[in-house]
């Protein structure tokens, strides 16, 4: 009782170390399922923000840098310079920041352009340059071109009097950008809209909200926008996530300063959650087959520290007979199902002459054979044991004397069958046999002590014999 007794204690410890286990494991998953999703958040967002800086803040900046430098100014003058010349030097800057760049000349009403062109600025034709003229700003940033968009930076031009003498500006196409812009939609679901201080859309991911050919949309026409307007007086955080009738969004707005435009980077939340879900089953699974595979380990293990530990504490490790303890138990059991016990005590005939005269070695030998034959004798009606040096039990189990004898017999008859081998010799083992039955067991010393009677009776008689006794 005692094995069981630490036994089960050390399962428990077990157990208590595979939660432990499965609790750091679980703790370290999760912590992992949100690092996965903010680092996916970021793998979506920071790219977006390099394209903006790249495709649109950068031509911006060269736009105001080379105006304000007055890199344009000579080319105002057309006696100084040709045409030709005018649009060369258009083209060497196009070729330095692969941007488009032209002048718009007040003066000779005449637009050059860096890819070669060159057409007149006529009123009614070229609608941009008169009403460009009429905005305030010196700085202005248009969308145009529809069927390749593009950006347009336009810069006021002034000669040292302060008049004004034409535009200087840069264009960019934003194929690049709108294409990028796809690859995003299409990996993480998310959308875009640029929208000028005037609360226009200027650009969009979502065709139906681009700009067609006759006006540009309002923001307010987005669906999520009065929703998003409704939060910004509650908190003015600039990422917001918005319930809406198809699903959550994630709305985020970036000012571009430069330009007075806002961003806003609409991500809908429901792919991120089916992302999110599914990472999640992964997650579990691989948890689920952690615990099993863990438990499946602590089965293992416990059972075979178990057998190991009742190996030990109930078996003769020499003849692998139960032991002492064993019988003992055995015995209880028998005892409480209140049957008859038979019993045979088994001792070598001089065992101290076969180790004197063989060797201990050939002594284990011959405590091995006879445990051989009390088990494949017995196995299937009772139980041998090794009560200590040459002597042997055999406990059975519902047997009367007749059947005690009859199966002491079966011994005998075995041994004498058997003979031990050595290299230069050989020899028989012989043995006595003191038997007894009880229909009301006691304890089993008392058993014992009458079949040791019995035993000692045969002994007396000459040995290799059986006798018995009646309770
Ligand atoms: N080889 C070996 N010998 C053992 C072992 N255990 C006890 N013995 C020896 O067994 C011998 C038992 O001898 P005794 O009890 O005197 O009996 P015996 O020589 O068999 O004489 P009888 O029983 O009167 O026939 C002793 O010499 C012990 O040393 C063991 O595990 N291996």
């Amino acid at each position: 009782m005692q094995t069981r007794f630490f036994s089960l204690k050390r399962i428990s410890i077990i157990y208590v170390v595979i939660i432990a286990a499965v609790v750091v494991a679980a703790f370290w998953l999760l912590k992992d399922i949100v690092a996965n999703q903010s680092y996916k958040q970021q793998q979506a967002f920071s790219p977006i923000l390099t394209l903006v800086d790249q495709e649109v803040l950068r031509p911006v900046h060269i736009a105001k840098a080379l105006a304000t430098a007055s890199v344009y100014q000579p080319y105002f003058d057309t006696q100084q310079f040709s045409d030709t010349q005018i649009v060369n030097r258009l083209a060497q800057l196009q070729s330095r920041f692969d941007l488009g760049f032209y002048i718009a000349n007040e003066n000779t009403r005449k637009q050059y352009n860096s890819d070669g062109a060159i057409f007149d600025l006529i009123e009614g034709k070229v609608g941009w340059y008169f009403e460009m003229q009429q905005e305030p700003s010196d700085f202005l940033a248009v969308l145009g071109k529809r069927e390749d968009v593009h950006l347009y930076i336009d810069v006021k031009q002034y000669d040292e009097q302060g008049n004004f003498i034409g535009f200087a500006g840069v264009s960019k196409s934003l194929r690049e950008f709108l294409r990028a812009f796809k690859r995003f939609n299409q990996a993480y679901g998310i959308q875009f809209v640029f929208a000028n201080n005037k609360q226009q859309i200027l650009l969009a991911s979502d065709p139906h909200w681009a700009p067609d050919a006759l006006n540009l949309h309002k923001i307010e026409q987005l669906p999520w926008y009065t929703e998003y307007q409704r939060q910004q007086q509650t908190y003015s955080e600039r990422t917001k996530l918005l319930n809406m009738p198809d699903g959550d969004i994630l709305i985020s707005q970036i000012t571009i300063e430069l330009l007075d435009w806002q961003l806003y980077i609409i991500s809908p939340m429901t792919k991120r959650q089916s992302e999110l879900n599914r990472t999640l089953i992964y997650y579990l699974i691989a948890l689920l087959v952690i615990i099993y595979l863990s438990y499946r380990l602590v089965r293992y293990i416990v059972r075979d520290y178990i057998q190991t530990i009742d190996q030990k504490a109930n078996f003769d490790p020499l003849t692998n007979l139960a032991n002492r303890h064993y019988l003992q138990e055995s015995f209880n059991q028998m005892r409480k199902r209140n049957k008859r016990v038979g019993i045979i005590i088994v001792d070598i005939d001089y065992f101290k002459q076969i180790n004197d005269q063989y060797g201990h070695n050939a002594g284990d030998l011959a405590l091995q054979m006879v445990a051989q034959c009390l088990q494949n004798t017995t196995h299937d009606s009772g139980l041998a044991g090794r009560w200590g040096g040459d002597e042997f039990i055999v406990l059975l189990d519902d047997a009367d004397l007749n059947e005690t004898v009859r199966m002491a017999n079966h011994i005998q008859h075995c041994l004498q069958q058997e003979k031990i081998y050595l290299s230069q010799s050989s020899f028989e083992i012989k043995a006595s046999y003191g038997v007894t039955s009880t229909e009301k067991p006691g304890s089993l010393e008392e058993l014992i002590e009458i079949a040791d009677r019995a035993l000692y009776q045969a002994k007396n008689e000459g040995r290799n014999r059986i006798c018995y006794l009646a309770v």
